[in-house]
């Protein structure tokens, strides 16, 4: 801007101007995105419209190339918002989620397809999977890992039975609030409602703050939110979109114990998604039962210094070999190095399922 006196008004005046223009640009890009979308009809009549890692790839750049006064982040947030209302014009995409509404996971399903997906809550991590198998829904999102309380067994179990791959992922920082209705009599709360992991996660502040309050575990956090509702006496932990849904307000807020909490969920599908530059990628390994089997599947990593970034061990349900290894590491598997790790576990494995390779989280 010029140099000249600077008012309300002349300020406004540039604001509007400059809306005009983000207008046409968005539109104009929205225009693009409708001209993709019929190029990959032409090219395929069944082609997949969203495209994980071309996603990731505009967000990253918005975060390199974004100059502030605005955070990186809250920058590709409003790019996540455009790019979900172009995608939107091109095919809405349908998301299965595990519910009830004003989840966790549903927040981490409209942080990573934006608010113009159209988001429907199951009642089970399995019937997740089942609707993206029998083609209800395009995508499935359900949680994976907790920093504070260690992995999901149950989602890890559904990829066992299940030819479903990873398309992405998504991590969410993790704020529990102690809420309250208006009819709730604040001093005396004597039972407080929440998923057994937000207790674990807020136990030391629930021991210091509410040491004589009932604590009644329910099957999630926005199940706790609806029964706050009906009691004078009671509160609820759980989040910001259970609160918003139940028009509840925050008593104390923060309360997880530890100020990093987070949870890691995994977005289902039937994509195999093209590399994006930073991508991981899942397996899961079953082992002969022998003595060095452990270092034997992770020795060829270290030689070609690959990253690992998980590793769980879940017992199998085949019963044909007593155990089975989840591993995440970074890289994606048409990389040549990643390839050639994936072909010395097979000989070395039992068996060998490749979950995925997908674009490590943006947002
Ligand atoms: O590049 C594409 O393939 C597009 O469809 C465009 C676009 C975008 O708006 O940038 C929209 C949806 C896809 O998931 C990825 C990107």
């Amino acid at each position: 801007m010029s140099d000249a006196p600077i008012n309300l008004e002349t300020l406004r005046q540039r604001i509007d101007e400059l809306d005009s223009d983000i207008l046409r640009l968005i539109s104009e890009r929205a225009e693009c995105a409708r001209r993709v979308a019929e190029i990959k009809t032409q090219e395929d009549p069944q082609a997949v419209f969203y495209r994980p890692e071309r996603e990731a790839q505009v967000l990253r750049r918005i975060m390199e190339l974004n100059p502030g006064p605005l955070d990186g982040e809250e920058m590709a947030r409003l790019f996540r918002e455009i790019m979900s209302a172009c995608l939107a014009l091109e095919q809405p995409v349908k998301v299965a989620y595990l519910g009830p509404e004003g989840t966790f996971t549903q927040q981490a399903a409209l942080k990573h397809f934006g608010e113009s997906a159209v988001s429907l809550p199951m009642a089970a991590i399995d019937e997740v999977f089942r609707e993206v198998e029998a083609g209800a829904v395009n995508y499935g999102v359900v949680p994976v890992e907790n920093s504070t309380e260690g992995v999901i067994n149950h989602t890890l179990d559904s990829f066992m039975d299940s030819g479903l791959s990873i398309c992405g992922e998504v991590v969410l920082r993790i704020h529990h609030h102690l809420l309250v209705a208006d009819t709730t009599r604040r001093d005396k709360v004597s039972r407080i409602y929440s998923h057994p992991q937000s207790f674990a996660q807020c136990r030391k502040w629930l021991d210091a703050h509410y040491p004589h309050a009932e604590r009644v575990p329910v099957s999630s956090n926005a199940e706790a939110a609806r029964l706050v509702k009906t009691e004078w006496h009671s509160a609820a932990i759980a989040g910001d979109m259970a609160a918003k849904l139940y028009d509840l307000t925050r008593i104390a807020e923060k309360i997880e114990d530890r100020p990093d909490n987070s949870t890691r969920f995994l977005i289902i599908g039937n994509q195999d998604v093209p590399m994006s530059g930073e991508d991981k990628t899942s397996i899961v390994v079953a082992m002969r039962n022998q003595p060095g089997a452990l270092h034997d599947l992770l020795e060829p990593f270290h030689r070609h210094q690959i990253d690992l970034t998980r590793l769980e061990t879940r017992p199998s349900r085949s019963g044909v070999w007593n155990y089975v290894f989840f591993i995440d590491f970074k890289g994606h598997h048409d990389e040549p190095r990643v390839s050639a790790v994936l072909e010395e576990v097979r000989l070395r494995a039992a068996e060998v399922k490749v979950l995925g390779s997908f674009p490590q989280g943006v947002l």
